[in-house]
């Protein structure tokens, strides 16, 4: 493995029962040209839970995960991850951090010239001096851990279903055993059973590894399967955040119908809010 140590998670527990945070946001503004997607944003995740981040379209949910992470620039405002400031933090500091998180970007994001083995060895390759022979051992256990078969490892990411490229690319971003994952709308494209099986596949990964997840999504099953928080995000800030049972309750108009609306309903949301 490399050799930076990583920082010792914040416990940023106050006087009384405050839940251990991962990541802090704090006034956190992201633009493109005139206008600012992002605008003020503030949002606690807390260690071990899978936050559902959804919204409007258009709202800024993978540009929030994207800023979170440093892909996209921030204008203004701060992101902690494990009590670590990453814009302060020394260049040790940030990578030691970002190789306690995992990524599945939206459609998977495989490299299309690798079989999945060696796109789950890639950050392995990246960021450790694992030897080849171990390289393909960890990948070989992140397929089997992700309920891929052994097979699936030859293969190229366009020989493989939709299914199985979220999969694949769930055992990439888990590569290097992280902490956290950031899911960009996992079970988009999937078919209802595929996406139930992938919600399961996600709520047994984290209570298995104790992992943290943010997870950006449309999906009102997954809402309501898997996650344990939720973060509306309008207006380029957060909403509302809670379980579902505040959120059913929420009077905004885009809440109502999202939460309160024939959809929600038909999954059974309705009886939530009753
Ligand atoms: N690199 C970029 N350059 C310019 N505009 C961008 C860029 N990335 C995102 N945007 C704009 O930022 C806004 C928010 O995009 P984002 O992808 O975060 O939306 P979203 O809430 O995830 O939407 P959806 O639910 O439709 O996926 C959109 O208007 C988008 O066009």
């Amino acid at each position: 493995m490399a050799d930076v140590t990583p920082p010792a998670a914040t416990t940023d527990r106050g006087a009384g029962d405050e839940p251990e945070l991962v990541i802090k946001v704090r006034d956190l503004v992201v633009g493109f040209g005139e206008r600012n997607v992002i605008d003020g944003m503030d949002m606690d995740v807390r260690k071990g839970e899978i936050l559902g981040v959804v919204g409007p379209s258009g709202t800024g949910k993978s540009v929030s995960l994207r800023a979170i992470i440093g892909l996209t620039p921030k204008r203004a405002g701060t992101v902690e991850v494990f009590g670590v400031d990453l814009d302060a933090a020394s260049a040790a500091d940030r990578l030691a951090v970002e190789r306690r998180w995992g990524v599945l970007f939206q459609q998977g994001a495989l490299f299309s010239s690798l079989t999945v083995r060696q796109n789950i060895e890639m950050p392995l390759r990246e960021h450790t001096n694992l030897s080849p022979k171990l390289r393909e051992e960890i990948a070989r256990v992140k397929i089997d851990l992700v309920g891929l078969k052994p097979e699936a490892g030859d293969r190229f990411p366009s020989e493989l279903s939709g299914g199985m490229i979220k999969r694949a690319a769930l055992a990439r971003a888990l590569a290097l055993d992280p902490d956290i994952v950031f899911l960009d709308e996992p079970t988009a494209g999937l078919d209802p059973i595929g996406a139930n099986a992938f919600d399961r596949l996600i709520m047994t990964l984290k209570d298995a590894l104790g992992l943290t997840v943010y997870l950006v999504t449309h999906d009102l099953d997954t809402l309501t399967t898997a996650c344990d928080r939720i973060a509306a995000l309008k207006g380029g800030k957060v909403l509302a955040i809670g379980p579902m049972s505040e959120m059913v309750k929420n009077d905004d108009p885009w809440m109502k119908e999202y939460f309160r609306g024939e959809r929600a309903r038909a999954a059974g949301i309705g009886a939530t809010a009753a």
